[in-house]
C-alpha cells in the first residue's frame, strides 16, 4: 500500500489570498506521520511549482485563465504519473479549479473513474452561468462531456477535452447552488444528495444510494474530491466560502470510511484549507486537524481500532 502526496499551492481560481498555504498547512497538522502509522509507505512529492503568467487577460469575467489552465496541465501529469507508478494519490489543495487537472491527470490512468464531489457547492458553472467569475466554481463544467455545447472555448485549456459522463458522478453536501448550476444538475440528471437529502435520509442511505449508483454495474476507481467547506463552517471555518448547515464530523468520517470500505479509492483532493482566514490559531488549527482526519479516514483509519496478529502483549 502505497500513498502519494502531492502539493499544489494554487489560488487563482479564486480572488482571496491565502489558499495556497493549505498544503503546507495540512502537512504542518501531521499528515505524513498519520499515514505512516496507517502501514502506508508515503512518498511525498512536495509541492509543485506554478508559473503566474505575465499576460493573463480576464476571459468574459473569468479571471487568471490561462494561469489556471497552465496549472491544472502540469497537475494533471504530476496525478497521472502518481497513479501511473502504482500510488494511491492525495492532492492538497489549494483552491477546487484544482480538481480539473486532478480529475484529467487521474483520468488518463484510469478512464472509467467515477467521481465522488463532496462540497457545499456544485462547482458546475460555466463561464456563462458563472456569477463571479472564479474558476474554483466552475471545474466540473471543464470536465463534463455532456456540458461541452454550452462551455466556450476558455484560453489555457486547449491541452485538455472533456471526458466524464454526468452518470459517473455524484454530490454530497450541496447547499449553495447557484440558478445556472441548478439548471445543469437538472437538465442533465446528476445524482446529488444536498443537505436536504442527508437530513432526510440520514448519510448511511446516502452512501449506500451513491456507492450502487456508481458501482453497481461495474467496479472501478474512485476519484474523491473533497472540499473542505462541505464541513459545517464550525468545524472548518477556515476556507474561502463558508456556508451553514453543513456536515458534522461523524457524517464527514462515515462519508470517507465507507469509500475506503470499497476497496476502490485512487485519488482523493483535499482543497480550499485557507489558514489565512481562521478568526484564531485555533481556528486554523481545527480545519487542518479536521482535513488530516478526513485523508486518515479515507486510507482506512478506524474509529473502531484496529489491529495486527502478533500485536504487542496479547
Ligand atoms: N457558486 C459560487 C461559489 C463557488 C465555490 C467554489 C468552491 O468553494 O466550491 C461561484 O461559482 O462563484
Ligand atoms: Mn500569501
Ligand atoms: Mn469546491
Ligand atoms: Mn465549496
Amino acid at each position: 500500500q502505497s500513498v502519494a502526496i502531492l502539493g499544489a499551492p494554487f489560488s487563482k481560481g479564486q480572488k482571496r489570498r491565502g489558499v495556497e498555504h493549505g498544503p503546507k498547512a495540512i502537512r504542518d497538522a501531521g499528515l505524513v506521520e498519520r499515514l505512516s502509522n496507517l502501514d502506508y509507505a508515503v512518498h511525498d512529492f512536495g509541492d509543485l511549482t506554478f508559473k503566474h503568467l505575465e499576460k493573463d487577460e480576464h476571459f468574459m469575467h473569468v479571471p487568471f485563465p490561462r494561469t489556471v489552465g497552465r496549472a491544472n496541465q502540469l497537475l494533471s501529469g504530476a496525478v497521472s504519473g502518481a497513479v501511473g507508478a502504482g500510488h494511491t494519490c492525495i492532492m492538497l489543495g489549494g483552491d477546487h479549479s484544482l480538481a480539473i487537472g486532478s480529475v484529467e491527470g487521474h483520468a488518463q490512468q484510469c478512464p472509467d473513474l467515477c467521481l465522488i464531489w463532496v462540497d457545499a457547492h456544485a462547482d458546475i458553472n460555466t463561464p456563462l452561468t458563472s456569477p463571479s467569475g472564479n474558476l474554483h466554481g466552475q471545474s466540473v463544467a471543464f470536465l463534463l462531456k455532456d456540458l461541452q455545447n454550452k462551455m466556450p472555448e476558455v484560453p489555457g485549456f486547449s491541452w485538455m477535452k472533456p471526458f466524464l459522463s454526468a452518470r459517473d458522478l455524484v454530490y454530497i453536501g450541496l447547499r449553495d447552488v447557484d440558478p445556472g448550476e441548478h439548471i445543469i444538475l437538472k437538465t442533465l440528471g446528476i445524482q446529488y444528495f444536498s443537505m436536504r437529502d442527508i437530513d432526510r435520509m440520514g448519510i448511511q442511505r446516502v452512501m449506500e444510494v451513491t456507492l450502487d449508483h456508481l458501482l453497481a454495474r461495474k467496479q472501478r476507481p474512485i476519484h474523491l474530491s473533497f472540499d473542505i467547506d462541505a464541513f459545517d463552517p464550525s468545524l472548518a471555518p477556515a476556507t474561502g466560502t463558508p456556508v451553514n448547515g453543513g456536515l458534522t464530523y461523524r457524517e464527514g468520517i462515515y462519508v470517507t470510511e465507507e469509500i475506503h470500505n470499497t476497496g476502490l479509492l485512487s485519488v482523493m483532493d483535499v482543497v480550499e484549507v485557507n489558514p489565512t482566514l481562521g478568526a484564531t490559531p485555533e481556528a486554523v488549527e481545527a480545519t487542518t486537524s479536521l482535513a488530516v482526519d478526513v485523508i486518515a479516514s479515507a486510507l482506512g483509519q478506524t474509529r473502531e481500532g484496529a489491529h495486527i496478529n502478533d500485536t504487542e502483549g496479547f
